[in-house]
């Protein structure tokens, strides 16, 4: 007679590794007591101090986005390689781990969302920050109306001479960086108007109000998705910005790299 084990136990049969998602401190140990297996840890913080971490910008809520950023991650790390077993645990109905995915590493659909964070010119808590503030201002809206908006983050110096202003700049003389709340606070409120923030790699805010023309070709973007998106694609392939667009149209947020799209997250789902 076939026991449970039977039947579900191959989900883990012969992995090469077992990857915990934000695991508590008790489920860590435990599996850390497992032999002859790989362990790694993936999150937004390394809570239990593994050995083996990978940092995930965002805690995902959909969880194939949360597998495979992950596994981006561990893959670039060489943590993992190309054709990898793995047995991904994770939570996705309650706070503790309750599921168990069986995936397989495989380069060939790599998003580049990992690259996205951790390799392009501005650093990872920049990007991080103007995605969550995308997200946020896609969530609330501006006074309850959708609202567009484009940041462009990194490479501040070249994205400025391939854009023009469209009104004053009034971050000219300031000093001040994304992520402060207040800061946060100003750019939702110039969200209203016309342009970009041009972002640099550090997250000062260099400009808003900027009105892009990257030299790039046009580059594919979504259907139904205009102006804005083309720009804000185009200037990632002149330059070695990223951007971070919120579209007024269809509420989602996107992100472009060197001419592609890369991530697109709807921000209710956060
Ligand atoms: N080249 C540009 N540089 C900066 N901002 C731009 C540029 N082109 C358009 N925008 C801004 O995008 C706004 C919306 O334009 P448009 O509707 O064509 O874009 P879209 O890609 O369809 O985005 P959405 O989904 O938000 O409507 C414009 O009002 C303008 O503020
Ligand atoms: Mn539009």
């Amino acid at each position: 007679m076939a026991g449970l084990d039977d039947v579900f136990g191959d989900l883990v049969r012969s992995v090469d590794a077992v990857v915990l998602f934000s695991p508590s401190g008790s489920y860590y140990e435990r599996c850390a007591d497992l032999e002859d297996l790989d362990l790694i840890v993936i999150g937004t913080e390394n809570a239990v101090g593994a050995e083996t971490f990978v940092e995930l910008p965002l805690a995902f809520d959909d969880i194939r986005e949360r597998i495979r950023f992950g596994l981006e991650g561990a893959l670039e790390q060489d943590l993992i390689e190309d054709g990898d077993e793995l047995a991904c645990a994770t939570s996705v109905f309650s706070d503790g781990i309750d599921t168990v995915s069986r995936v397989r590493a495989d380069v060939e659909t790599r998003t580049g969302i990992y690259d996205l964070f951790v390799k392009s010119r501005a650093e990872p808590e920049v990007i991080k920050a103007v995605l969550e503030l995308a997200v946020e201002l896609g969530k609330k809206g501006q006074k309850g109306k959708p609202v567009g908006a484009l940041f462009v983050v990194g490479d501040a110096g070249k994205v400025m001479n391939k854009s023009r202003p469209l009104s004053y700049n009034p971050f000219e003389k300031s000093h001040v960086h994304v992520g402060d709340p207040i800061v946060n606070v100003m750019l939702k409120e110039f969200s209203r108007l016309d342009g970009a923030f041009i972002i640099s790699d550090a997250g000062k805010i260099v400009s808003a109000y900027r009105y892009l023309e990257p030299s790039a070709e046009g580059v594919d973007i979504p259907k139904g998705l205009g102006a804005r998106h083309m720009a804000g694609g185009a200037i990632t392939r002149d330059t070695n910005a990223i951007t971070i667009v919120l579209s007024e149209s269809d509420g989602l947020v996107r992100a472009f790299k060197a001419g592609e799209l890369i991530l697109e997250v709807d921000p209710e789902a956060y």
